[in-house]
């Protein structure tokens, strides 16, 4: 049987297209995107990166050794790479804390937390997926570019890097090994909860791209 994200595949290419000729994406790389397009991002960014990374420890604690450990680790190298963008952008912790999680951000963050609490670790583990994986190809495609802004280019640059690709490779084998175990409901499941998070990432692009705000 071949592995279980191979099956995935065809969803992760489609996404990374439509991430690619999405104008957030497109003026990342031409430079044109304003800054404080690029600076909301990252303040929406970090809401999420704080949920996900909580999401790695809560789904490790559910996990055989040595997935458990690797999971835990996985997501360090990113932090690391935000901390001196943030720098570099003048962000402070302060003004993220401030700013409230608008709403795709929000349901992204809910979606991820609803899988493992209502199906469980396989499929929020591979609703965790989508964010390397997609991250991971869309660099790839983009490091040869050279934004002529220097921060968006280490944008695309720190998802291309080496570290990051052999995290996307730990977490599809996270993956692989979770549904290797699954029966048939399971995998379904898992497979939903992949291609809800690839929705909810290119709703999160838009969501950038408009500065997206609370319509009470
Ligand atoms: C929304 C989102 N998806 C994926 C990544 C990459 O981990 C990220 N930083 N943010």
């Amino acid at each position: 049987m071949s592995d279980f994200t191979t099956t995935l595949t065809g969803t992760i290419n489609r996404t990374c297209q439509e991430s690619i000729t999405h104008p957030f994406i497109d003026q990342l790389s031409s430079g044109k995107l304003p800054q404080a397009t690029f600076r909301y991002y990252l303040i929406q960014d970090h809401h999420y990166l704080t949920a996900f990374n909580q999401l790695h420890q809560l789904i490790a604690d559910h996990l055989p050794e040595p997935d458990a450990t690797i999971l835990r680790h996985l997501s360090e190298g990113e932090d690391l790479a935000r901390e001196k963008m943030h720098r570099e952008i003048n962000l402070s912790n302060a003004e993220i804390t401030a700013a409230p999680v608008a709403p795709t951000a929000y349901a992204y963050i809910s979606h991820m937390y609803y899988q493992l609490n209502r199906y469980g670790v396989a499929a929020a583990a591979a609703g965790l997926l989508p964010c390397y994986w997609l991250y991971s190809r869309v660099a790839q495609k983009l490091t040869g570019h050279h934004s002529p802004v220097p921060l968006y280019q280490e944008f695309f640059d720190s998802y291309a890097a080496a570290d990051f690709t052999a995290s996307t490779d730990q977490m599809k084998e996270i993956v692989n090994h979770q549904a290797s175990e699954a029966n048939l409901a399971t995998r379904q499941q898992m497979q939903a909860a992949f291609n809800i998070s690839c929705y909810y990432e290119k709703q999160f692009w838009q969501m950038a791209f408009e500065q997206q705000e609370w319509k009470y």
